[in-house]
């Protein structure tokens, strides 16, 4: 899962337990053989769970309704496919993959879209035996009646119009009797009770053909909504193979949960100020008529603007599991996470803090010498004094021992102590620090200031 379908499948869910009630269902849709296997599938619904976009209806669940896997519904579909060809709404076609890109080819050259040109429309019944006959195996075509409009009313969209003669012939069992994606789609709809549908624009040109469909197999259709698409910086939409921004990735390099879907909620839906939100408080103010019609940019910046959120709110166990491999006492873990947490948005920062309080300093560069020297080895010695007198430092005493106050008194201190210019109170983290590692440092500090 990516950003962009992970959004689809998030205001499914909002509008599932938005004001108007209902049920999120999930559907695996696997009959792609080659782009699906069963781990992808897994995968993807403990990434769903991990988010908590728990489904109502679906694999795993005990409400029957099922099987939720395409790839086990194939007798269902072949139930449908004889009504369409008994009443000639579906015929046989035996063109080859590669007749059909010469045609694609020859249409573009001339300035036409591509459309299949109804070679096979036409078969007669003995032509069609006779290759059957001798062993061609053809594909199920859906006959697009001609000369008539499909409006429809679009969530998102708001009134849609398309005219058939713009659509070709399309399949809906393709040659290997797999069922095509635009059919067990429609038709498992029409089963499951499915009532509205938000999916992205790219599958805008599979909806006329899908309405033409139920109408045909007299089902009922859903409503459709085609959510804008999310784009990278590239402009082009995030999709599976472009592999970045992958749920699997922003999980492994620490987002939360409640960053990505508050990130993602906003993401093409406007919300009002209503800071950092659960699912509950996302789903009630969620509305489709809210939802944006403009291409939704990705943009890290905002993502990890909720993550900071996300991490401030987040439960303090969230945290410490976050100090999982690092070097802190274990009786120190929650009271570093509390320090740090306005500091820190990823593991990576919380462990690279707790090295730095736990175990050693990086190497000081220039910059963090000049000031240590500025700042004169009195004034670390002076620290010291008051470590060994109080087997602690407070920031407090060491004005009143040296007179220093501001910038001049935190910078060196905080430099000496823990390498960065900033961070959280230094009060605070100079509980963290043991008085041997206080001295330790400060007495490096002093030598530091004293080299030339
Ligand atoms: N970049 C995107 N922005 C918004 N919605 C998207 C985006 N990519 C996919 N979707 C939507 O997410 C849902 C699931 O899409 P699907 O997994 O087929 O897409 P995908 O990951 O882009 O696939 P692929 O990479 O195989 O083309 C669909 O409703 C699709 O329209």
């Amino acid at each position: 899962m990516h950003l962009g379908n992970l959004r689809t499948a998030l205001f499914n869910l909002l509008l599932a337990r938005g004001p108007a009630g209902g049920c999120f269902v999930l559907r695996i849709e696997d009959t792609d053989r080659e782009r699906s296997s069963a781990r992808a599938a897994t995968a993807l619904m403990q990434e769903l769970r991990w988010l908590g976009l728990d489904w109502d209806e679906g694999p795993q669940r005990t409400e029957p309704g099922g099987p939720w896997r395409q790839s086990e519904r194939a007798a269902v579909y072949a139930e449908f496919y004889p009504r369409l060809e008994q009443s000639r709404q579906a015929y046989p076609c035996f063109c080859s993959d590669q007749e059909l890109q010469h045609q694609r080819q020859a249409q573009l050259a001339a300035g036409r879209p591509p459309r299949y040109p109804g070679t096979c429309r036409r078969l007669s019944g003995a032509e069609i035996h006779a290759r059957l006959d001798r062993g061609e195996r053809p594909a199920l075509r859906f006959r697009v009646p001609a000369g008539r409009a499909i409006v429809y009313s679009d969530l998102v969209r708001g009134e849609q119009r398309v005219a058939t003669d713009e659509l070709g012939d399309f399949i809906i069992r393709r040659a290997d009797a797999s069922a095509a994606f635009l059919f067990c789609n429609a038709v498992d709809d029409a089963l499951m009770g499915i009532t509205q549908v938000l999916r992205g624009e790219d599958h805008l040109a599979n909806t006329p053909r899908q309405l033409l469909l139920l109408e045909a197999l007299e089902l009922s259709a859903p409503r459709y909504g085609h959510l804008p698409m999310i784009v990278g910086p590239d402009g082009a939409p995030l999709a599976k193979r472009h592999g970045s921004r992958s749920v699997a990735a922003l999980r492994e390099a620490g987002y939360l949960p409640g960053a990505l879907l508050n990130y993602l909620a906003r993401l093409g839906h406007a919300y009002g100020d209503i800071g950092l939100q659960g699912l509950t408080g996302l789903a009630c103010a969620f509305e489709v008529q809210r939802i944006g019609r403009a291409p939704a940019r990705f943009d890290p910046q905002q993502l990890d603007y909720w993550q900071q959120q996300a991490v401030a709110e987040a439960p303090i166990a969230v945290l410490e599991a976050w100090l999982d491999g690092a070097t802190v006492p274990a009786e120190q873990q929650r009271r570093l996470v509390e320090v740090l947490r306005a500091n820190v948005r990823f593991p990576s920062e919380l462990q690279d803090w707790a090295e730095r309080i736990y175990g050693s300093l990086p190497p000081p560069d220039e910059s963090v010498c000049e000031v240590l020297r500025a700042a004169g080895a009195g004034f670390f010695d002076a620290a010291l004094r008051l470590v060994d007198e109080d087997e602690a430092l407070s920031p407090q005493r060491l004005r009143q021992a040296t007179g220093l106050r501001g910038r001049s008194l935190f910078l060196p201190l905080r430099l000496a102590l823990t390498g960065e210019p900033h961070g959280p109170e230094l009060a605070e983290l100079l509980m963290l620090i043991s008085p041997q590692r206080l001295r330790e440092r400060l007495r490096r500090a002093g030598e530091l200031a004293r080299a030339r």
